[in-house]
């Protein structure tokens, strides 16, 4: 398996053109995210052609709900033998250890502490008085205490829990290169920082999906770490 901590989100409606994207850029990135919006239109069916490209498969499908439920929905992806799958440490610590216990035991079971499009703002709107940092700090706890494989932080926080959770498996999305002109992402830092900082697995969707030559882009990417 590579070495390369680099996960393509393919956030791409098409089967066929996200397939085709996988194949292209795939000695470049370590593993392929699919995310809810492959997952909804897809399927079973769409995971297992993305798995015929031969790279590792995180499902970012951020269960949050019930523990029942949750636990439920992990048993139903088990036979899909996913690398890495998501759910919310919002829902709570009963809700990720049931999720934990029904993982398939290949699989990490992470949870998203605080989204890397939020910022200030957006956590006192919700009616969270803490900032990013504390909360993705309190929840990276209590993913730790459920005993979760790891969680999904931005790179701003990535450090701080590395240094509270030594053996943890960390998630960082929200990743641009300095040029970027992506806007909705609010904590961001660049892949290299993210990967110094702490992080296991780097998540780069747009930076490389929208790039005019996504394979340049990968390995751009690729040689920055
Ligand atoms: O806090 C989070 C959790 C998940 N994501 C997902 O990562 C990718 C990022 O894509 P970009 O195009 O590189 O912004 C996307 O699939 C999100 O659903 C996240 O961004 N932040």
């Amino acid at each position: 398996m590579s070495n390369n901590p680099v996960y393509l989100a393919l956030d791409v409606p098409r089967l066929d053109a996200a397939e085709a994207l996988a194949r292209k850029v795939k000695d470049h990135v370590g593993g392929i995210k699919l995310g809810l919006e492959f997952f909804c239109a897809h399927g079973h069916h769409g995971v297992r052609e993305i798995q015929k490209v031969g790279l590792p498969i995180f499902l970012d499908l951020k269960l949050h709900d019930i523990p029942n439920t949750v636990a439920a929905a992990m048993q139903a992806i088990n036979t899909l033998n996913p690398a890495v799958v998501t759910i919310h440490a919002a829902g709570g610590r009963a809700m990720m250890e049931d999720a934990k216990a029904a993982a398939g035991e290949n699989t990490k079971v992470v949870a998203v502490t605080v989204l890397t499009s939020l910022d200030n703002d957006d956590l006192s709107a919700i009616g969270i008085t803490a900032d990013p940092m504390e909360q993705a700090l309190r929840l990276a706890e209590l993913s730790q205490a459920a005993g979760l494989d790891g969680i999904v932080c931005s790179g701003h926080e990535v450090g701080a829990i590395h240094k509270q959770w030594k053996d943890g498996y960390f998630v960082v999305p929200g990743l641009r290169l300095p040029d970027s002109k992506l806007a909705d992402q609010k904590r961001i830092v660049s892949p290299r920082e993210a990967r110094d900082n702490g992080a296991s697995l780097l998540v780069v969707g747009r930076p490389i999906r929208g790039a005019e030559d996504p394979l340049a882009a990968a390995k751009a990417i690729e040689e920055t770490l």
